[in-house]
């Protein structure tokens, strides 16, 4: 039974689905990053909001994690590029709390707006200061929009419904999207001239960092005012501090620091900030969407190899999963046939050529190749599997090249891969007998039909009379058994190929006499 923690405050909701699924939960918060990583090493799953950070020495100790679920947007906690070297899939809930949190950016523009929590305060204080309060109208105001993804897109709409006027820059928006959602797209420098209320929905990367920079606050409107609801980096505070101090910037609602938890800030003095403690994704119902989501999406992943909104790896959906199963399992194989072909040759590879025809042609391929990548290079390094794969294929600068032919095929399904090293091209190809069992069917062009065996050993000859006899008695000698024997080849006393399927691994002394063959030219031992 698969093993789950949930390390960080998600809804029950959570709990009851791993449970339904037949998940082992285990729940323990507020572990100290030491604490954790003494325990993380039963666990097969990882479900956390944003306190758990994953580091890099916290994945050296998850020796048996396959899966981290984030219930909710932002993996920045997360060391990702490790969690995908260690082979570990990461996946977040997208949309979950996504209306929630463009809802706080709405409540914190009003809030700012009106001056609503030092309003509240001083009423409180019994000072009730009427005149001390003026705000402003958002009707006919100018909202300026970092950012127009999923809450950003929303806050559009709510904004709109506001009679805002709504400008927005995003490199990645379409003019189609944009008259869809009804916001005039704008670059970055007129959305700083022309808005109201400025409010950023953008992830923090390399390029977003400090997009609000102290010379782009010094580019915005005078009394503009600036709501960040996103992630804390995307402002430059003391820059903040400075224009709000001037009353450049009329106010600023920040749900989000440079440095969280935010305990103690020269921003926290200004009567024109507001302040929440990261409070965009906490709501009951935003908190039960991802809690539900990622139950679920670490349960098909680990019960099905269902894979859903993976931040480093192809989608495979529910549906798929058992349907694609075989052609993975295939691929993987032929994958791993090559590779243990390359690495007996030591050779470097340095492309990888993936064509499929039959119904292979018409399947999601993105998993396949990653299964293939996952074989291929799995004789030359540890740890290697779908998730990581690929990114050590690119890594190590091997080119892949996948072909997709929609025409009549010989079998009902055939997967061909070509693996080019500095020497050579090898190519094999397999298929699924009766649609599930892999099958190899040509080798080097040529063909001979056999089961992948547990131990194989794979023979390049000349197609000259005595070799089959030879071949078996050394094994005979060796009390091995054989367990099927195929051969092919490309004409009478042409090359030929030669596959043997053995109940166990054959001695290094019997592989060196079969090598010694007059016949022989190649002689490799296999395993799956
Ligand atoms: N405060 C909270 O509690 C809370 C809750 C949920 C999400 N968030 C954060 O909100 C942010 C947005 O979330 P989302 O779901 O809308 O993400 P999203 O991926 O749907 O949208 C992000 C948008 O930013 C755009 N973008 C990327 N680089 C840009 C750039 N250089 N300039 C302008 N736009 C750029 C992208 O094209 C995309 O449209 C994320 O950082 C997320 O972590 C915070
Ligand atoms: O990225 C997110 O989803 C938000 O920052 C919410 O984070 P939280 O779930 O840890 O509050």
């Amino acid at each position: 039974m698969p093993k789950v923690l949930i390390s960080d405050k998600l809804s029950p909701a959570a709990i009851d689905i791993f449970k339904r699924r037949g998940i082992d939960v285990t729940v323990k918060t507020g572990l100290a990053p030491a604490e954790l990583r003494e325990i993380i090493g039963e666990f097969d799953g990882l479900a956390i909001r944003s306190a758990t950070k994953v580091t890099r020495e916290l994945l050296d100790a998850a020796t048996n994690l396959k899966v981290i679920g984030r219930a909710g947007i932002g993996v920045d906690n997360v060391d990702v590029k490790s969690a995908t070297a260690r082979g570990v899939v990461v996946m977040n809930t997208p949309y979950g709390n996504a209306i929630t949190t463009a809802e706080h950016a709405i409540g914190l523009m009003f809030a700012l707006a009106r001056e609503l929590p030092e309003a509240s305060a001083s009423t409180k204080a019994g000072k009730w200061e009427k005149n001390r309060f003026m705000g402003v109208e958002l009707t006919g105001k100018t909202l300026g929009l970092i950012g127009a993804g999923n809450i950003g897109s929303i806050v559009a709409d709510r904004a709109l419904g506001l009679k805002m006027r709504v400008l927005a820059y995003d490199p990645y928006l379409t003019e189609a999207r944009a008259t869809t959602l009804g916001v005039e797209k704008a670059d970055l420098d007129t959305v700083l001239a022309r808005a109201d209320f400025i409010t950023l929905h953008t992830p923090l990367t390399e390029q977003t960092r400090n997009i609000l920079s102290r010379e782009s606050i010094a580019r915005t409107k005078p009394g503009v005012r600036i709501i960040n609801c996103a992630r804390g980096g995307l402002v430059d505070e003391a820059a903040l501090y400075d224009a709000l101090k001037s009353g450049h910037v009329a106010g600023a609602a920040l749900d989000v620091f440079e440095v969280e938890p935010a305990k103690e800030s020269p921003l926290f003095a200004l009567p024109n900030v507001v302040c929440t403690p990261h409070l965009g994704a906490a709501t009951t119902e935003a908190q039960e969407n991802v809690a539900l989501q990622v139950a679920e999406q670490i349960s098909d992943f680990l019960l099905t190899g269902a894979v859903t909104n993976a931040i480093n790896m192809a989608s495979v959906s529910a549906e798929d999963a058992p349907r694609l199963k075989p052609y993975m399992e295939l691929c993987q194989l032929l994958g791993s046939f090559a590779g243990q072909l390359t690495e007996a040759r030591q050779g470097v590879i340095r492309k990888v050529g993936i064509e499929y025809e039959g119904a292979a042609a018409h399947v999601n391929q993105r998993p396949l190749s990653a299964a293939l990548f996952a074989g291929l290079l799995a004789p030359m390094m540890e740890g290697v599997n779908m998730v990581n794969a690929p990114v050590f294929a690119r890594d190590h600068g091997i080119e892949l090249a996948e072909t997709v032919f929609d025409r009549d095929c010989e079998y009902q399904t055939l997967i061909r891969v070509s693996v080019t090293t500095d020497e050579q091209t090898r190519t094999v190809s397999g298929t699924l007998f009766g649609g599930a069992k892999p099958r190899l069917v040509e080798v080097k062009g040529i063909k001979v039909e056999a089961d992948f065996g547990r131990h194989m050993l794979y023979v390049t000859n000349r197609d000259k009379p005595g070799f089959i006899a030879q071949c078996s008695a050394i094994l005979a000698e060796k009390g091995i058994n054989i367990a099927t024997f195929h051969l092919g080849r490309t004409e009478k006393g042409g090359d030929a190929v030669c596959l043997i399927s053995i109940d166990e691994t054959l001695p290094d002394d019997a592989l060196a006499a079969i090598r010694a063959l007059p016949q022989v030219m190649q002689a490799t031992q296999i395993s799956f």
